[in-house]
């Protein structure tokens, strides 16, 4: 069987499929369209009427009740419904499937399941993030080994107003991808919580302390990304002996918490190796 993608085109009609309308399909179909690709080319299949009317307000895409024939012909098939939904979305695409690449970003559920319930072994797996939806994602990416480059080629067509884009070799390194970017804007927003409600109780008005906490990530972060040496170095630049930093990052040693931290993001990667095995097996 050949796998060589066909490239999005009107020739096709629907060019692209969307296997649920949640927030990740959103962010991409949402980058596509914003970058000029017409709705018309974009099938989405998404059983909640609420969803699927919040779609075509917001974005001018149809989406269906369940698959139609047509989704046969769609170049990319792009599967964003939750691992625990996978099995049971995949089994009436399966008659349909043949014919496209099946791009997923369900965390966990490994390639050797899509390529079982769908009868095809065109299958990539991609880890975005919501940063997408501004077209500051970080998505890690792995292709089954029968996807030639015409296939990743038109997966990364698709993924690029997303943001980044980064391939890794083993397929196991998707559980730390995930455990790092995929579920990483939780761990920001979560400190940017905890500065904003500290701003707030040292005096600041609401406004000002959120200002202030995300500016501080923002800026921080583009700093990183600038610097040629590592976080350690900068950090060290900012800490003056005896001073007030020194008083900050002594409290967070004191009580561990870039182990904690650590800790967290290994739980993660945990939870995505179990969800391989809870509902990759089906
Ligand atoms: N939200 C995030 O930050 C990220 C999510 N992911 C992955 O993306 C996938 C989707 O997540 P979200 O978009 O956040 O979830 P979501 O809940 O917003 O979207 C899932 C959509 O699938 C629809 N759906 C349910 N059963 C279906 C079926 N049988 N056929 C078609 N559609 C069906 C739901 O109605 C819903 O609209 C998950 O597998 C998740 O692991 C990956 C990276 C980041
Ligand atoms: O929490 C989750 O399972 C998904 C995958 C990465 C981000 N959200």
């Amino acid at each position: 069987m050949s796998n060589s993608a066909t490239p999005l085109s009107a020739a096709a009609l629907p060019a692209l499929a969307f296997i649920g309308g949640g927030n990740m399909a959103s962010a991409i179909l949402g980058g596509l369209i914003q970058q000029g690709l017409p709705p018309a080319l974009i099938e989405v299949v998404e059983p909640f009427e609420e969803a699927r009317a919040r779609l075509a307000q917001e974005f001018g895409v149809t989406a269906q009740p369940a698959a139609s024939q047509a989704l046969a012909r769609c170049a990319l098939v792009v599967w964003a419904v939750k691992p625990q939904t996978f099995a049971e979305a995949a089994a009436p695409v399966r008659a349909l499937a043949g014919q496209s690449l099946h791009l997923s970003v369900a965390a966990g559920i490994p390639s050797e399941s899509i390529a079982r319930w769908l009868g095809t072994e065109a299958v990539v797996r991609a880890m975005p993030n919501t940063p997408a939806l501004v077209g500051k994602g970080m998505t890690g990416l792995f292709a089954r080994n029968q996807v030639d480059a015409a296939g990743r080629a038109l997966v990364e067509q698709v993924l690029a107003p997303t943001g980044h884009l980064l391939w890794v070799d083993q397929e196991a390194a998707l559980d730390a991808v995930t455990a790092m970017s995929g579920s990483g804007p939780a761990y920001v927003f979560y400190f940017i919580e905890a500065m904003t409600e500290a701003g707030i109780e040292m005096g600041l008005p609401p406004t000002q302390a959120h200002q202030l906490a995300v500016r501080t990530f923002t800026g921080a972060s583009a700093l990183a990304e600038a610097a040629s040496e590592p976080p350690s170095v900068l950090r060290a630049r900012v800490t003056s002996k005896g001073g007030t930093t020194y008083a900050a990052i002594s409290s967070l040693e004191a009580a561990d918490v870039k182990a904690q931290f650590k800790s967290a993001i290994r739980a993660a990667e945990q939870r995505a190796r179990e969800l391989a095995v809870e509902f990759g097996k089906a």
